[in-house]
């Protein structure tokens, strides 16, 4: 692939690592959440639903105030959010698959596993440890390791939100099947991030995907309605949300919510 930087890196280190390791013992599945239906539940009404993220650290953002991943789960589907993303790396965003076990026991929503997967096999495992949905990214991944990943997501019942940072990278996404896109605002080569970057792509996408995210560095409620007038269904917000001493308070203001006072 032409990326290089930091998803690179990311990603030569989880295959190193899935190298490195045997397959994980099976597990009983939990009953599966319909992570698509709750994010398109509001397309005819008056706002984007939010796919609300917890997360210790992050390349771009270094240490988040919140340890405690499971209180701001909580906090987050009080507050409004139509399914939760749990970063279940750990070197690189301070997460585990237990984070994902713990948030799912303790609330109601869908669940996405955000990671870096590289391998058919990892999806099954996500679908195990309680995964509603696995984040795969487009710009990393061979056109035959997606399409082979989004299969395996469709044959064992988990959503695949396919990610990209460009109409290019969507295209291919659309291509090896995806039906659930996200546009990453975040170039995760460089770590910079542009919210025009999902603006101007989603409307290109939007009559082929069933559901569509914009993704990374949405701060306001104006960055919501812009998301929703280009199209999309969703958003993923994580850090405006987690940098606040109240997260499910900064969602209740995101969301325009009267009571959340600034
Ligand atoms: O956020 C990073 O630093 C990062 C670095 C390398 C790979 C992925 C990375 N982030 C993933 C994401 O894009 C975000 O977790 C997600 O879209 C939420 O974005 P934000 O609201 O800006 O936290």
């Amino acid at each position: 692939m032409s990326t290089t930087g930091t998803l690179d890196r990311i990603m030569a280190r989880k295959r190193q690592e899935l190298a490195a390791r045997p397959p994980m013992a099976p597990r009983t599945r939990p009953m599966p959440r319909d992570f698509a239906q709750g994010l398109v539940t509001h397309r005819s009404g008056r706002r984007v639903s939010v796919i609300a993220e917890v997360k210790r650290k992050s390349p771009s953002g270094g240490d988040f105030p919140h340890a405690d991943v499971v209180a701001v789960a909580r906090a987050y589907e009080a507050a409004g959010a139509s399914a939760i993303s749990v970063l279940t790396d750990g070197p690189d965003f301070g997460g585990g698959l237990e984070d994902l076990v713990a948030v799912r026991a303790a609330v109601s929503l869908p669940v996405l596993r955000k990671d870096f997967l590289v391998a058919a096999r990892e999806v099954e495992e996500s679908a195990q440890w309680g995964a509603d949905a696995v984040l795969l990214i487009a710009d990393a991944l061979e056109d035959g390791e997606l399409r082979e990943m989004v299969a395996t997501a469709k044959a064992v019942g988990v959503a695949a939100l396919v990610e990209a940072h460009t109409e290019a990278h969507a295209e291919r996404a659309l291509a090896a099947g995806a039906k659930l896109v996200g546009i990453n605002n975040r170039n995760l080569a460089t770590l910079k991030t542009d919210t025009g970057t999902a603006l101007r792509v989603m409307p290109k996408l939007r009559s082929r995907a069933r559901v569509l995210v914009a993704e990374s560095g949405l701060k306001s409620l104006a960055d919501l309605v812009a998301a929703q007038e280009a199209g999309a269904d969703a958003v993923l917000v994580g850090e405006s949300l987690l940098r606040e001493p109240d997260p499910g308070h900064a969602l209740r203001r995101l969301l325009g919510v009267k009571d959340a006072a600034p």
